[in-house]
Formats: structure tokens, C-alpha cells, sequence
């Protein structure tokens, strides 16, 4: 539980020059480790995770994932090492409209050996033995298109798709559209169970403080960036 698979230091970003949004002396995620990460809207959450996942480049300093310096990477072996190692569960879930939930699960496999040779058994398989865990389990969902699910069973299909193939990584960046609390409370646990279970580390991030107690640990954004973002 020691070894960091994330770990950032002096790191700063800017959207616009002059304008930190993120200046983090040192923040870090370790192995199977489940770390919420709160912070009010606007202060920079889905910044720092599109850092970590390497879809927005540091201005300056040290982001390292598995040991690997991303901010040296080339952009095809960041695209790897993203694919092979880490699961993504976007605000907006990003699910590909057209296809099938099933489809959408096991679309992470198109993109990495690694994670396909992951698998026991068939892919579709193990996208419902995900689900399952996740709380999908009606049969008549599986076949219908993405976007005719509620927001809940949406978010269901992003997790699965993340977990899928056993990523080191897992982050997720919580919708702001208000989920029924028992729902959301029921999924944070069962994600949060499906990851200690593949032994994927967690950075799940929210504004909202009374989720914190699903994790081992809790980090205020506040806390550790010295940049005053005001939205
Ligand atoms: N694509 C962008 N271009 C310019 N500025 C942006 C962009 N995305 C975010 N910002 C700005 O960066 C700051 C941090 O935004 P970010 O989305 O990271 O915050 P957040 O904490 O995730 O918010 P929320 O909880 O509402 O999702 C805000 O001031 C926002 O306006």
C-alpha cells in the first residue's frame, strides 16, 4: 500500500498565462490506495485529473505515474501508458452513444493488449460480471443503446468500462447533477469495493465533503493548491 502510482510535485497549470489554477507542492496516490479528493466547483478537480490522466499538459513540474515521468513522454507513449493503465470515470461519463452498453465496456480492450489479456474467459463476460458487481444486472439493459439509461445506470456503464482489464489506476470525477443520495451512496460502494477487489487505487474527486468517509483517506484541493483560483 506504500508505493505511489501517482505522485506529483511543483506542479503548476494555467488555462490562461499568469493564471494558475493549480500550483501543488506535492500530492500523491498510492497503490490500491482509496483517496477522495474534495474541492468547491470551479477550484480545479477535473484540472488536476485530466493532469493525472494525461489529457492536459503541467505547466511546470513532476507528474509521475507508475514511475513514469509524464510530462517528458511522447505523446504516443502517454496514449499508452493511459490505455494500459488507468480507467476513467469522466463527469459526463463520455459514453459512445451508439453502442451497446456492452460495447461500451469492453471499448478499453480495442485500445490495450494489456488489458485485454487481463481477462479470464470472454470479454462480454466479464463486462457483465462487472456490471453485475456494479448493480446492472437486468438483462434487458445490456442490449439497448447507452443513451436510452438513466444518469445512475450511465454511470454504472462509465465504472465498468474503467475497471475493465484491472487498470492500477482508477479516477473518477463526480457528475454535479444531483444523483438520488442513496443511489450515489450505493455506487461509491460498490466502485469503491470493485476496485480494493482488483486492487486498482481510487482518486475519486467531488465537492461534496460527506462522501468522504467511503475512502481511506481524504484530501482537501484547498488544503495542498496554493493557486487562489476564483471561477
Ligand atoms: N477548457 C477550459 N478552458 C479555460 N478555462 C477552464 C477550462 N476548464 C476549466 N477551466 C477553468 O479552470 C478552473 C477550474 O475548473 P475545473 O473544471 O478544473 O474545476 P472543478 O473543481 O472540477 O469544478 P466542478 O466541481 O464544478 O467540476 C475554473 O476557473 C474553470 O473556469
Amino acid at each position: 500500500m506504500t508505493d505511489p502510482v501517482v505522485s506529483i510535485s511543483d506542479l503548476r497549470f494555467a488555462w490562461a498565462p499568469g493564471r494558475d489554477v493549480l500550483d501543488i507542492e506535492s500530492f500523491t496516490l498510492n497503490a490500491g490506495e482509496r483517496l477522495f479528493l474534495r474541492g468547491a466547483s470551479g477550484t480545479g478537480k477535473s484540472t488536476l485529473l485530466g493532469i493525472v490522466a494525461g489529457v492536459l499538459e503541467a505547466g511546470a513540474g513532476s507528474v509521475q505515474i507508475l514511475g513514469h515521468e509524464l510530462t517528458t513522454l511522447k505523446p504516443a507513449a502517454r496514449d499508452r501508458l493511459r490505455a494500459d493503465h488507468l480507467g476513467v470515470i469522466f463527469q459526463m461519463f463520455n459514453l459512445v452513444p451508439y453502442l451497446s452498453v456492452i460495447g461500451n465496456v469492453t471499448l478499453p480492450l480495442r485500445f490495450s493488449p494489456k488489458r485485454r489479456a487481463a481477462i479470464d474467459g470472454t470479454e462480454e463476460n466479464e463486462a457483465r460480471r462487472l456490471l453485475a458487481r456494479l448493480g446492472l444486472t437486468d438483462e434487458s439493459l445490456l442490449s439497448r443503446r447507452v443513451s436510452d439509461l438513466s444518469v445512475g445506470q450511465q454511470q454504472r456503464v462509465a465504472a465498468a468500462r474503467a475497471l475493465i482489464g484491472g487498470p492500477e489506476i482508477v479516477i473518477a470525477d463526480e457528475p454535479t447533477s444531483a444523483l438520488d443520495a442513496h443511489v450515489r451512496d450505493q455506487f461509491i460502494s460498490l466502485l469503491s469495493e470493485e476496485a480494493q477487489r482488483t486492487g486498482a487505487a481510487l482518486l475519486f474527486v467531488s465537492h461534496d465533503a460527506g462522501l468522504a468517509d467511503h475512502f481511506d483517506r481524504a484530501v482537501d484541493l484547498s488544503d495542498i493548491n496554493r493557486a487562489g483560483v476564483n471561477a
